[in-house]
């Protein structure tokens, strides 16, 4: 298969860890015989600075015409400390999602076993945590009016939904539920904000042509609670833009790093893959982020275009590292392998597919195909 593929590695470790799945589907195209194109273009506070524009037109013109897009991560302290800030990295991605009509995030979240003791949490309780959170991207709080009164000292940010923003994102939610494990869990505050009745409303009516999924509602305070207390209980989370930011990163927790945990974001037209953590400023420049996550949303790109073969070689030679312990320090105090070994180790694994280590499709632990 021929792709165009725009790169956008963003800010503080995102080059790092983007560069890694690169690798990987370099290795991919090596061992798959595919074509792929790769164009790069800057996002975030690199093109604030470069080009005074967290989206310059140019990065924007080639993310719409490319096939896919795969993303770093954006964002720099610089900012994060400057409230009177005019002009903002994060602004960068809000913009792309929406013109990208991206309105459906994708994050799966899992427990591998290799990985039980580095979570907080006892291995009794996220044992068999295989779920995914459908967060809708291009509404809700983020994109509503913002307002700042002239003496700065009252602000407002609006967060509305329409019936049809909620409805198409609820639609592809159930679609997933189907596949997997027939339940899905609407996470809202539909006992205070109005916005929320209004999702109950509508998924509840969407339901009732899916009859096979159970759906079941949750308040977002009790969900946060219920998602390290017993993980293993979700299937598919369908939930508004800011509650999904949320326990996402949360979630994330389960897994043992957040380091791990991929996206897809689609639309009508367009796709975007990266992980859902951000820059890591800390981490820039010191070989230490995770890459896995960024790996992992290049495995969902495949999918994404039906690649499933290409998508769980991918994941094997993830699975591989974490059960080799070749991993980055996130997930082993004072490991020697740092983020430039880790992604050398996986994309040498997915050319190198029939070696000693004896696996097959059944017993990779890095749960079910997620895109539809
Ligand atoms: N999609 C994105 O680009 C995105 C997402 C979240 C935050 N941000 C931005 O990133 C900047 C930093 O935000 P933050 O510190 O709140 O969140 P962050 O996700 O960048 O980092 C939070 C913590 O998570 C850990 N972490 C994150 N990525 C890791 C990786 N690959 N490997 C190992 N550990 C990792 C680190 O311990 C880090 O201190 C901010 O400017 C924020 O706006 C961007
Ligand atoms: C950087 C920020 C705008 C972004 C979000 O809130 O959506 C990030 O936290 C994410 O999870 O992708
Ligand atoms: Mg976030």
């Amino acid at each position: 298969m021929n792709l165009n593929i725009a790169l956008l590695p963003g800010d503080g470790v995102g080059p790092e860890v983007l560069a890694q799945a690169v690798k990987c589907l370099q290795a991919v195209e090596e061992t798959f015989n595919h074509h792929f194109v790769y164009k790069e273009a800057p996002v975030g506070a690199i093109a604030i600075q470069k080009k005074g524009n967290p989206l310059p037109d140019n990065t924007l013109k080639l993310c719409k015409e490319a096939d896919a897009v795969l993303f770093g991560a954006i964002g720099d302290p610089k900012y994060d400390n400057d409230p009177n800030a005019k002009v903002r990295p994060e602004q960068g991605l809000l913009k792309l999602r929406k013109e990208l009509g991206l309105f459906a995030n994708i994050r799966p979240v899992l427990a591998h076993p290799a990985l039980f003791d580095r979570s907080p949490l006892k291995k009794e309780i996220i044992s068999g945590t295989d779920f995914v959170i459908y967060r809708e991207l291009t509404g809700g709080i983020y994109f509503g009016e913002k307002k700042l009164n002239e003496e700065g000292t009252v602000a407002s940010d609006l967060c509305e939904y329409s019936e049809e923003e909620i409805s198409r994102i609820a639609h592809l939610a159930f679609k997933a539920a189907k596949s997997r494990k027939k339940k899905l869990t609407l996470v809202d505050k539909a006992n205070v904000l109005e916005s929320s009745r209004l999702w109950r409303k509508v998924v509840a009516k969407i339901g009732e042509s899916y009859p096979e999924v159970t759906l079941d509602f949750l308040f977002v305070d009790n969900a946060a609670m219920q998602i390290i207390l017993n993980p293993s209980q979700f299937d598919v989370i369908l939930t508004e833009n800011m509650f999904g930011d949320i326990i996402s990163d949360e979630g994330s927790v389960i897994g043992g790093s957040i380091g791990l945990l991929a996206s897809a974001s689609v639309g009508e037209e367009n796709a975007l893959f990266e992980p859902i953590h951000g820059s890591f400023p800390q981490g820039a420049g010191k070989d230490i982020a995770n890459p896995i996550a960024s790996i992992l949303s290049a495995a969902m790109l495949l999918e994404h275009f039906n690649l499933s073969e290409e998508a769980v070689a991918i994941k094997k030679a993830v699975d591989k590292a974490l059960k080799k312990g070749i991993v980055t320090p996130d997930l082993k105090a004072k490991s020697q392998y740092g983020t430039n070994q880790v992604g050398d180790f996986i994309a040498h694994n997915i050319v190198d597919i029939e070696d000693d280590f004896n696996m097959n499709d059944e017993n990779i632990d890095l749960g079910k195909s997620t895109i539809i």
